[in-house]
């Protein structure tokens, strides 16, 4: 990470961002940042009197937002993830605290307030480190916050109901979008954009300068970071410190004398011009006397150009098993893996080189070994192995993706290209080659396992007595569903030629009665009876036709109060995120992926009510609407 060493520190660390908020995604997506999204369940009801200023409450809420992530998932999901981001952005005008509107009316209420007025927008934000110590949570929390006045024009009635029948104030703080419509409204903004957006970025990037490298003792003048240290500073002062320690002290620092000078001997700069010096320095020249391209790297377009050589080496490495070697002999020095393999010794090495360069093993003298994401992700049969999605993504997805361009040309999924058999044929023949048959049933199985307790668990499920999970495959939802309700009793309903070779896949030493298999096809045949009916991963396949059919036969054997689970991505309303849902979109399927509101507007045409809808922060969200209930 060239561009922006201060995040650079995070990139070894499995990072949590604590929040639904599509903009907080954008904001860090776009400096680079690679992170799990897992929204708060914690509820933003603190008493704003308890709180001296309002900023308090907004720090507050985000610690506490950052908080019930990190316990969740250290518990629960016995994932203790490294740094957990929580942020919580509100408006305050005549010292009141505006937060999201919940309705129309609220909207106007706090936007006629707002109209030819200045008013603070505040963001809170929590980072808190977090470590597993003898199973318990362990958190350091740094907090701070950023204010930001805007002031907007006087709103007409007319200009500001249309601004509300937009939609767009529903979701944000103050009921407005700085960065789209609403911008219209404000007549000047002092301070940070990204703040009213939703994400002080630059502050962000200061306070990690403070954690990641804290300022020299003896250098009195260095108390607190003002500015982003340059590239080049860092560059200097990271060096050959462990990207996994926290809060190291700043090793390089005594390479910089007072007078600004490097011992090498190369010039630096005061970077900054006001009476507070900051301490940062910026190298003209490095120490052959080179000046630095000044240029700007576009290092998102960069990745992206690398992106098919960075999953063709994932996936190479997967398909000879080079995880599964490493995590029972490493560590391997490439020879080795060679021979395991019976692969050439340079090819083996580049390989596994690009594999250490891309995070995914690790190299040290004694050679290569897997890192706990490979272990858990990357073997065959590790915990939340993806093993079989990856396989798939090689042989199946790679050969359609290679032919995108065609696929774009003619608006049509390209088997007869990828794979010279026509779409129905194809289908035949997962069902009549074993070997294609396991390969995709283990890709469904990886998804499967890895999104089931989330989905399991976005919503309480425990009223229901039976459960029938359609197109359930493995079975890896209904397994996870009744050890979390063990009132709960689900069938799982699929094709003939996936019941048939379901037992390789069903867990070991645990008691599987409440779980059964009945074959079937969910477009022609009867479905088992069930209170809550599950359709995870289904509807994206299907044109509308057959989404037509078979929510049709669903809504017919409900009964008034029984329910519905659909598990898929849920887009954002502009359909553009997250980005996976939208590149899956290009195998041009005759299905489609849906925004929330459209999951909504589906359940509810088939008779399903109280529609909600959870965005998990993993790789399926959780749709659930109630079957009318017709009595009195
Ligand atoms: C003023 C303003 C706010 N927002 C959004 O308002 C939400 C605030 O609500 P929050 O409670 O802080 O966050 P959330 O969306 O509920 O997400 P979470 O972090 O999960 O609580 C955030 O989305 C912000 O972007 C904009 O997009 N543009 C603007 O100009």
């Amino acid at each position: 990470m060239v561009l922006n060493p201060v995040l650079g520190k995070l990139v070894s660390k499995r990072v949590v961002l604590a929040s639904a908020s599509p903009r907080r995604q954008e904001i860090l997506t776009n400096v680079g940042l690679r992170f799990e999204v897992v929204p708060s369940w914690f509820k933003e009801t603190l008493e704003k009197s308890a709180f001296a200023a309002p900023y308090e409450y907004a720090v507050e809420t985000a610690k506490q937002k950052a908080l019930e992530v990190a316990n969740r998932m250290h518990v629960k999901h016995l994932r203790t993830p490294d740094v957990v981001i929580g942020a919580d952005t509100i408006v305050t005008v005549d010292e009141q605290i505006l937060e999201k509107p919940v309705d129309k009316q609220d909207a106007y209420r706090m936007l006629s307030r707002l109209s030819g007025k200045e008013h603070s927008v505040f963001t809170g934000v929590a980072i808190i480190h977090c470590h597993s110590k003898d199973n318990h949570l362990e958190t350091e929390i740094t907090d701070f916050y950023e204010e930001t006045k805007v002031k907007f024009s006087d709103l007409s009635e007319e200009l500001l109901w249309e601004y509300i029948h937009s939609g767009e104030p529903m979701d944000k703080a103050g009921g407005y979008g700085i960065q789209a419509l609403g911008g219209m409204l404000v007549e000047y903004v002092h301070g940070d954009f990204l703040n009213v957006v939703g994400f002080p970025l630059n502050h962000f990037c200061k306070k990690l300068a403070e954690l990641y490298y804290p300022p020299p003792k003896h250098n009195v003048q260095h108390k607190k970071y003002d500015s982003i240290p340059s590239v080049d500073t860092f560059e200097n002062l990271s060096d050959g410190e462990s990207e996994s320690s926290n809060f190291t002290e700043h090793k390089g620092a005594s390479k910089l004398d007072s007078s600004g000078m490097c011992s090498s001997g190369a010039i630096y700069k005061s970077e900054s011009s006001s009476s507070v010096r900051t301490g940062f320095i910026v190298p003209l020249e490095n120490q052959n006397g080179v000046l630095k391209s000044a240029a700007k790297v576009p290092s998102k377009i960069l990745d992206l150009m690398d992106g098919f050589r960075a999953s063709k080496a994932l996936f190479v490495a997967s398909k000879l098993k080079m995880f599964d070697h490493l995590r029972a002999k490493g560590p391997l020095k490439a020879v080795d893996i060679a021979n395991e393999v019976g692969t050439s010794v340079c090819g083996t090495e580049r390989l596994l080189d690009a594999c250490a360069a891309l995070g995914l093993l690790e190299k040290t003298p004694q050679g290569y070994s897997n890192t706990d994401s490979a272990n858990t992700y990357l073997t065959s049969d590790g915990e939340y192995s993806l093993h079989g999605y990856i396989i798939h993504s090689n042989d199946h997805l790679w050969p359609l993706f290679t032919n995108l361009e065609s696929a774009v040309k003619e608006g049509s999924r390209q088997n007869h290209r990828a794979f010279g058999k026509k779409e129905e044929d194809l289908f035949k023949d997962y069902y009549q080659s074993q070997e294609v048959k396991q390969r995709f049933m283990a890709a469904m199985h990886s998804i499967a396992h890895l999104t089931a307790r989330d989905v399991a668990t976005a919503f309480d499920l425990s009223q229901f007595k039976s459960a029938c999970d359609l197109g359930g495959c493995t079975g890896a939802l209904a397994h996870e569903l009744v050890q979390i309700y063990p009132n709960l009793k689900v069938t799982v309903f699929d094709l003939p030629e996936v019941i048939a070779n379901t037992s390789y896949f069903q867990p070991s030493g645990q008691h599987t009665a409440p779980v059964t298999f009945v074959s079937g096809d969910f477009f022609k045949d009867n479905l088992p009876e069930a209170d809550l009916y599950i359709l995870s991963r289904v509807l994206h396949d299907w044109p509308d036709e057959k989404v037509h059919v078979l929510l049709s036969k669903i809504s017919a054997v409900c009964k008034p109060g029984s329910a519905l689970l659909v598990a898929e991505i849920v887009l954002d309303e502009q359909k553009t995120h997250p980005p996976r849902a939208v590149l899956q979109s290009l195998s041009m399927t005759e299905g489609k992926q849906r925004s929330g509101s459209e999951y909504k507007q589906l359940l509810e045409k088939y008779g399903f009510t109280d529609v909600q809808i959870k965005i998990t922060g993993n790789l399926l969200d959780a749709v659930l609407g109630f079957k009318e209930n017709l009595s009195p």
